[in-house]
């Protein structure tokens, strides 16, 4: 998720839906809302709260952040005091994967971005700063601007490009502390003067070194390359584990040995299932697809390596767990650990957990799947949609997908793994490190397989109690190399 749907506002705990209240108030009057909104609304995981940046040196004036405005205008009395119109306008609106007509499958759908423009352009009265927050493909402000200028009734609009590099997780510590803030405008005096009144807002929090300004262009499309670059080094990372395991080398050790070079750094290069997550496959389409409409397919076809690579990982994991189990786990009871796309969130979209659960279910196994943080109802869900159906509103996706019926849901480790012929580790949760093995050990068909995903069990140990581990990129165990996985 972006920034939260819901954020705590008052003493009393009482939370406001954002986009409830721009659907509510806008009825009455949209342009009162218009002081420093930010258009977003649901969202898939509400563990992050807000907490009010410190103040530091420089911007001046008196900063008041936007959930500060949305209490003074949501408290019954503030409410008859005249309002100032807004001077800025975030749009942080989902731009998920279109799924049908031109581009399906790669391009982004800027459906909710134009109706938000839309919008803007309906309810506005003064001059207007409109801050693209989404991930939105290069050039989209320069369609943004054509929405808003010919609906403008004589309005001034300047459109700012000002992606977002939060992840989830630490989304309030990315917020306070971000790496840097990039601010892309147009190189004219009007887009100048726009770009310094965003900075002077960040300024509030953010040291000015940090503050990035460049154009238009440069700011939208480094927001998708940063994605793809992060998303790169894990399928390099990935890639090199299949090698690791066909060669006995050990991808950790290698990953360490490679990032210890200060040119490349150790961050990012941990060998998993594969990435997840709401951004990085659907922005690499979205580069992808750029790139073909810009005649570069040779670069179109490097970057979709990255996704290729993804989901190589995904199935290559899938096929292991069926060929170390004698070819098939037709009926065999597998436990799923970990259904999020990682560690401490409840997000599930693009989880590997997917990928893996259908390709077991599609060889007739019976998964039995605990989650901390994830329903019963999302993991049925998300078995159930087709692609890229999850970032469209729910109004647009299947009524009742029909439950699959080889599914359990628990909310217990244990329980998800009693009776079980096999546990695959999906998400690297900090509470897997440390179960009762050997309870569960005791509790599991024999032989009892762990295929951990995330690298995250202690191997020797397990191996110790009895189980046959797999750990993506380590020294296979001797069961393992004698079942090879052929995809
Ligand atoms: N999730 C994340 O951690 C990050 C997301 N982003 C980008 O931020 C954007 C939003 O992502 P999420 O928050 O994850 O998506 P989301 O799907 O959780 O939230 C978007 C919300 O916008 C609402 N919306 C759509 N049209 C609207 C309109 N016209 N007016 C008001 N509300 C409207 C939707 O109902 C939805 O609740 C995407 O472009 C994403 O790529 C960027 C960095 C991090
Ligand atoms: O545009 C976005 O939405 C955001 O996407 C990512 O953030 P996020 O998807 O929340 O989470 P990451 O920590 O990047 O993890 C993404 C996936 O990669 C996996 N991963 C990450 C790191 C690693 O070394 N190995 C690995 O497999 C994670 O388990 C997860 O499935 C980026 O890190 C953010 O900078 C960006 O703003």
């Amino acid at each position: 998720m972006f920034l939260q749907q819901t954020l705590p506002l008052t003493s009393d705990s009482r939370s406001i839906d954002l986009r409830d209240s721009w659907f509510t108030e806008t009825n009455r009057n949209a342009e009162d809302l218009l002081h420093w909104s930010w258009i977003r609304g649901g969202t898939h995981n509400g563990s992050d709260s807000i907490e009010m940046p410190q103040h530091s040196s420089g911007g001046g004036g008196h900063f008041c952040p936007p959930y500060h405005r949305l209490e003074q205008r949501h408290s019954p009395d503030l409410r008859a005091r005249p309002r100032r119109c807004a001077d800025i306008v975030f749009v942080s609106v989902n731009t998920p994967t279109k799924t049908r007509g031109l581009g399906a499958g790669k391009a982004a759908d800027l459906t909710y971005w134009e109706s938000a423009a839309r919008m803007i352009a309906d309810v506005s009265k003064s001059d207007k700063i409109v801050v693209e927050k989404s991930t939105v493909p290069v050039k989209t402000a320069e369609a943004i601007e054509k929405i808003l200028t010919h609906n403008s009734k004589g309005i001034n609009f300047q459109i700012l490009s000002n992606p977002e590099f939060l992840a989830e997780g630490t989304a309030i510590q990315d917020l306070f502390h971000p790496d840097r803030v990039l601010i892309g405008g147009r190189e004219t005096p009007g887009g100048q003067k726009a770009i310094q009144t965003l900075k002077s807002v960040y300024a509030h929090w953010v040291p000015e070194e940090n503050i990035i300004t460049t154009n238009l262009w440069s700011a939208e499309l480094s927001k998708l390359a940063a994605n793809a670059f992060l998303a790169q080094r894990i399928s390099s990372v990935n890639a090199m584990s299949a090698l690791c395991e066909a060669t006995g080398a050990n991808v950790y050790q290698v990953a360490y040995a490679v990032g210890k070079d200060t040119r490349i750094g150790p961050k990012f290069l941990n060998a998993s299932v594969g990435f997840g997550g709401s951004c990085f496959q659907k922005d690499i389409l979205n580069l992808v697809y750029i790139c073909e409409c810009n005649g570069l397919p040779e670069v179109a076809e490097y970057w979709k390596q990255v996704i290729k690579i993804n989901d190589y990982q995904k199935s290559r994991f899938v096929n292991r767990v069926v060929a170390s189990m004698f070819n098939t786990v037709s009926n065999k009871k597998i436990a799923i650990l970990g259904f999020a796309f990682k560690k401490d969130t409840g997000d599930t979209r693009e989880t590997p957990a997917i990928d893996v659960c259908k390709g077991l279910l599609g060889d007739k196994a019976c998964v039995s799947i605990y989650d901390p943080q994830v329903t019963e109802d999302q993991i049925q869900r998300d078995l159930t949609l087709n692609k890229f159906d999850w970032d469209h509103p729910i109004h647009l996706q299947p009524m009742s997908p029909t439950a699959v019926k080889q599914v359990a849901v628990v909310w217990d480790a244990y329980e998800a793994t009693k009776g079980a012929h096999a546990i695959c580790i999906l998400t690297e949760w900090d509470e897997f490190k440390s179960l009762d093995y050997q309870r569960i050990y005791d509790n599991m068909q024999k032989p009892a397989f762990v295929f951990d995903g995330r690298n995250v069990v202690d191997l020797e140990k397990l191996r110790e109690i009895g189980f046959i581990v797999y750990s993506i990129g380590k020294p296979l165990d001797a069961w393992l190399k004698d079942m090879p996985a052929i995809a």
